[in-house]
């Protein structure tokens, strides 16, 4: 019930009337003073409603992007635990039951379905932020919740839900994928990769840690911790002290908040270093993405060359080896050893890269697209800008291999074919069209 419940409609109705003590001038007076009330009140609170809800750039939130996820979500009730016990019961013997952060995600999707398929317990958790389309992030959800996985809408940001989600769900593993993704977006809006990637991350720590049992936790880094880094192919033992965007520098600090979280609370945490990502229900922001569109929008394509006609090139990685990656790092996490936020002995802490291990130049990811969109494309080589990219990566996946059984089957022609037939499926109908 509302605060504005409690006053009467009509002043004199107002139960004080009846009052015996009350003088017939003090109870107008008083009367014209509770219809005074109630009219600034009825005028504040209009302001108030037109100021945060109706005008969008008058809410701070809606100005501030890296705060958008401050918007509240509806969750609580018993028809939503109901949903979510459902949709985190294992169905497989000896079955984990995973919270995925970031669901409605590209990689978050396709790690989803596959532990559904194969009967873990899925939930998933997804802020559904605008970063990129949120149409794209729906019909994903979509997608999910025909296979029977549900996407609650809320923030990792948020302690009170990350704590109910672990009250009505003993999760076994967290796969945290949420994230602010992409490199040049940092230099914009870099609030949200702290928002995102640090305050976020720690806060599902925090929660983690304090489970009873604690669940292992295998999250999302990035290639891009390697920055500076010159020697290749790059090695997990490799320095990443250099980092050359905010975006890094953020997956850089997760990889040492991990470190510590693992030797404080004893949680066991594996770190994935992806390598450009991409496939079927990709990231709008990636280049592969924005290039199909564009290419057959007639668009002329930027192409990035590095100082001296250096070739920029990226070890691309195909979404489904990428699931497998994940898949094998939750199938061989070991138990976290804590408990109630104690630590009870030693816990495993793993860092690998995955990627395809056979960096393509840039020019010929556009070759390739150019051939399978059957659209002659006009290219614009510009200078590689100083906005946080990296001219070249390489990964070395010789412990991903050894631990994990980690071996990438797509290279960049197969697994563009495959992104090109969903692309001209997914937009097909004229309705929808990548902006
Ligand atoms: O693997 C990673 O660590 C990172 O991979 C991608 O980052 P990036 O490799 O920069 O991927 P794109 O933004 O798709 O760029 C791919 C290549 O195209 C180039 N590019 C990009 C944009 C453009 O207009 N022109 C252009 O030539 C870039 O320099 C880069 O070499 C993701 O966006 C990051 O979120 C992820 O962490």
């Amino acid at each position: 019930m509302s605060h504005l419940d409690d006053i009467p409609s009509t002043p004199g109705k107002f139960k004080m009337e009846k009052s015996p003590f009350i003088h017939g001038r003090m109870r107008w007076h008083w009367q014209s003073s509770l219809a005074k009330f109630c009219f600034w009140s009825l005028i504040f609170t209009g302001v108030i409603f037109i100021f945060f809800f109706r005008s969008p750039s008058s809410n701070p939130i809606a100005q501030d992007p890296s705060r958008r996820s401050l918007r509240t979500y509806n969750w609580g009730g018993p028809v939503w635990e109901k949903r979510v016990r459902s949709s985190a019961r294992v169905r497989s013997h000896n079955g984990f039951s995973v919270l995925v952060t970031g669901a409605a995600g590209f990689v978050g999707t396709h790690v989803s379905a596959a532990l559904k398929k194969r009967g873990d317990g899925v939930l998933g958790l997804d802020n559904f932020n605008d970063y990129y389309d949120p149409s794209l992030k729906r019909a994903r959800q979509a997608l999910l919740e025909r296979s029977g996985v549900f996407i609650v809408e809320g923030d990792i940001n948020d302690s009170a839900l990350l704590r109910k989600l672990f009250e009505v769900v003993a999760f076994t593993h967290v796969m945290h994928l949420a994230a602010q993704a992409g490199v040049r977006y940092a230099m914009e809006n870099p609030g949200s990769y702290v928002h995102s990637n640090i305050a976020g991350f720690v806060n599902l720590l925090e929660v983690c840690k304090s489970a009873n049992p604690q669940p292992a936790i295998v999250w999302a880094s990035s290639s891009s911790v390697y920055g500076l880094n010159s020697k290749v192919p790059f090695s997990e033992r490799d320095r990443t002290d250099q980092p050359a965007s905010l975006y890094a520098a953020t997956k850089k600090a997760g990889e040492e908040i991990a470190h510590s979280y693992n030797h404080i609370y004893g949680l066991s945490l594996t770190g994935l270093r992806f390598f450009t990502v991409y496939g079927p229900w990709g990231r709008p922001d990636m280049a592969y993405f924005f290039f199909t569109r564009d290419i057959l929008k007639g668009k002329s394509i930027p192409i990035f060359k590095a100082a001296n006609h250096g070739t920029v090139a990226r070890d691309f990685t195909y979404i489904d080896d990428i699931v497998k990656g994940c898949l094998a790092a939750l199938d061989t996490a070991k138990k976290s050893t804590g408990s109630g936020g104690k630590k009870k002995g030693p816990a495993q802490l793993r860092v690998y890269n995955l990627g395809n291990t056979s960096p393509v130049p840039v020019t010929e990811l556009v070759s390739i697209l150019e051939r399978l969109l059957k659209v002659k494309v006009k290219r614009n080589f510009m200078k590689l800008p100083l906005n946080g990219d990296v001219q070249f990566t390489h990964a070395n996946i010789s412990l991903a291999q050894r631990e994990l059984g980690y071996k990438p089957t797509t290279d960049l022609h197969a697994g563009l074919k495959k992104f090109v037939r969903w692309y001209l499926g997914f937009y097909s109908d004229g309705k929808k069209a990548a902006e």
